[in-house]
């Protein structure tokens, strides 16, 4: 099972560790890992058996698109793991390394940080899962983040999720979240919205251009977009939703 082949191919990884011990995997070390994984599963995973790496979608959408609500939602009902980038920076903003002031003022003024801190967040979380099928909220962020991605990890995402959304239906939805975040304030979501228009939209056109852009309309009710986001999920899976 591929809890078990987890199990066995971490054996393996601090091996990897003393060779290179920078934490940051290199390319060749993060495809071992699920070369190794693939050959220890027994699983049958139909579509995912011959995989030699990890099943990723970019999730992403202006601020209060409704990304987090939609990929709790996948994440459950197809077995993804959910990465949210924002939640990676905000822990690691309390987590009294020595990059919390700066992600704290970056998040503060809706500025992106820099690609390094965030992709080895993503890739710590990646390689600490049991999963290998992820859905990687809020990132890339920039044509930056996009190819310091592709050149650090080496893979590109099956697929990218892009949820639009009005703006005044955006700004409505992040001032009523209510959830004590220090970017949902009038000030911060038009700096974001800013850098979403300049910074995020060449991303999703890069990836359109590839073919790999499946465009939600956000607006309607959790289960009416949900609904439109499930086949393009049941296409890659085998059991298909669990709901
Ligand atoms: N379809 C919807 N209709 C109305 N409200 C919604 C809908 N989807 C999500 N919301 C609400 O809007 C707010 C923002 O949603 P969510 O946190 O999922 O957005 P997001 O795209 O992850 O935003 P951010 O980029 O700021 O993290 C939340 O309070 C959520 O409950
Ligand atoms: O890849 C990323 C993702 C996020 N940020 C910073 O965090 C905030 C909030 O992100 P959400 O995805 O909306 O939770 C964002 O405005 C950026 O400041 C980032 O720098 N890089
Ligand atoms: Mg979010």
């Amino acid at each position: 099972m591929w809890r078990c082949s987890s199990f066995l191919s971490s054996l393996v990884r601090p091996l990897n560790r003393r060779i290179h011990p920078q934490l940051a995997w290199n390319r060749f070390e993060f495809a071992q890992h699920f070369v190794t994984t693939e050959i220890l599963s027994t699983a049958n995973e139909g579509v995912f058996s011959k995989r030699t790496s990890p099943f990723i979608a970019f999730v992403l959408g202006g601020p209060g698109s409704g990304k987090g609500t939609q990929c709790m939602m996948i994440a459950d009902a197809f077995k993804f793991t959910h990465l949210s980038a924002g939640d990676l920076l905000r822990k690691e903003m309390v987590s009294d390394g020595e990059n919390g002031a700066m992600i704290r003022n970056s998040i503060k003024e809706g500025k992106i940080v820099p690609s390094e801190i965030t992709i080895r967040l993503i890739q710590k979380a990646i390689e600490s899962s049991e999963n290998y099928k992820f859905l990687i909220d809020g990132f890339p962020r920039s044509d930056e983040n996009r190819i310091a991605f592709e050149r650090i990890v080496g893979v590109e995402p099956d697929l990218v999720l892009f949820f639009e959304c009005p703006e005044e239906e955006m700004i409505k939805r992040v001032l009523s979240r209510n959830q004590g975040r220090i970017d949902d304030n009038i000030e911060t979501v038009k700096k974001r919205l800013q850098v979403f228009h300049t910074l995020n939209l060449p991303v999703v056109n890069y990836y359109s251009r590839k073919g790999k852009v499946h465009k939600i309309n956000a607006v309607g009710t959790l289960d009416e977009i949900f609904e439109k986001v499930r086949p393009l999920f049941a296409a890659f899976s085998k059991d298909g939703p669990r709901n």
